[in-house]
């Protein structure tokens, strides 16, 4: 599941609770989505914080459902584009693990504070798919397309240092990255949604003017740099 709490100060905290990892399930997407929709809806709220229950973030979509099912059903795509339309700042705090799934929803939020320990990536590729939820647009939004590639298509884990280093990451704390995230959030309240719908603007138009990195030249490698960066050619999710 995943639980709505209203914060003082104009916050709302979305916490993911699904034990050991809190792996993204059908009943969490839901849950995801239906707390997004409280606080969004909500004109007291200025801006929202997600974070993992029991110091962890989340290690992508739920396995076990994938084991049952042979497929996810969790229109992650769409709590992603939810996040982004939205005008109140969303920010992401990650404890040890955002993989898959989970980098995906961190990659949606309008900043990410992680702990020092922490590890992100996409293990899509171990069970023979790619990202889906938005996340081959948006990895290679902030960090090139030749590093999103690399993160992609190996599917190991970095620390939050190299992620900091990317720019996948805006900031690593020693602490708990849900305290800082939430003191952020309030200080990161006040700004407009007119300012935040700049900022938005900024990174799609800064998105849509890469091109093909130098050097790769190739009609497939073309191709599938527009597959990385066109959001809707992106298979099911
Ligand atoms: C579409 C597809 C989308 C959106 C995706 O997100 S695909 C990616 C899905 N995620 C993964 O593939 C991650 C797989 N898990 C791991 O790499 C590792 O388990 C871990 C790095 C998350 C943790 O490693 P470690 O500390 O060594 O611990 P274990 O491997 O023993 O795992 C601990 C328990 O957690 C359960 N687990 C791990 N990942 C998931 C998951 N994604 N969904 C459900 N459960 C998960 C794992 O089975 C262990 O459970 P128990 O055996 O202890 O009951």
């Amino acid at each position: 599941m995943a639980e709505f709490t209203r914060l003082q100060n104009c916050l709302a905290l979305i916490r993911l609770r699904n034990p050991p990892v809190n792996a993204i399930s059908t009943t969490v997407a839901r849950g995801i989505k239906e707390s997004l929709q409280k606080a969004i809806t909500d004109d007291t709220v200025k801006a929202i914080v997600i974070c993992g229950a029991d110091g962890i973030f989340c290690a992508g979509a739920d396995i076990r459902e994938f084991k049952v099912h042979k497929t996810f059903d969790i229109q992650l795509g769409d709590i992603v584009d939810e996040i982004q339309r939205n005008k109140k700042p969303v920010v992401a705090a990650i404890q040890k693990l955002a993989l898959g799934g989970g980098l995906e929803l961190a990659l949606g939020c309008h900043y990410r504070i992680a702990h020092a320990e922490a590890q992100v990536g996409f293990p899509e590729v171990t069970l023979g798919i790619l990202p889906g939820a938005r996340g081959t647009q948006l990895l290679p939004r902030l960090v090139g397309v030749p590093a999103a590639l690399d993160l992609i298509i190996s599917g190991r884990h970095i620390s939050a240092n190299e992620a900091l280093k990317l720019g996948i990451i805006d900031k690593i704390v020693n602490s708990d990255p849900i305290e800082e995230s939430i003191k952020f959030a309030q200080r990161i309240s006040g700004q407009s949604s007119q300012e935040l719908q700049m900022t938005s603007d900024m990174v799609a138009d800064k998105s849509s003017a890469l091109g093909p990195p130098k050097g790769y030249t190739s009609k497939a490698t073309i191709e599938f740099f527009f597959y990385l960066t066109v959001p809707g050619l992106c298979c099911g999710m």
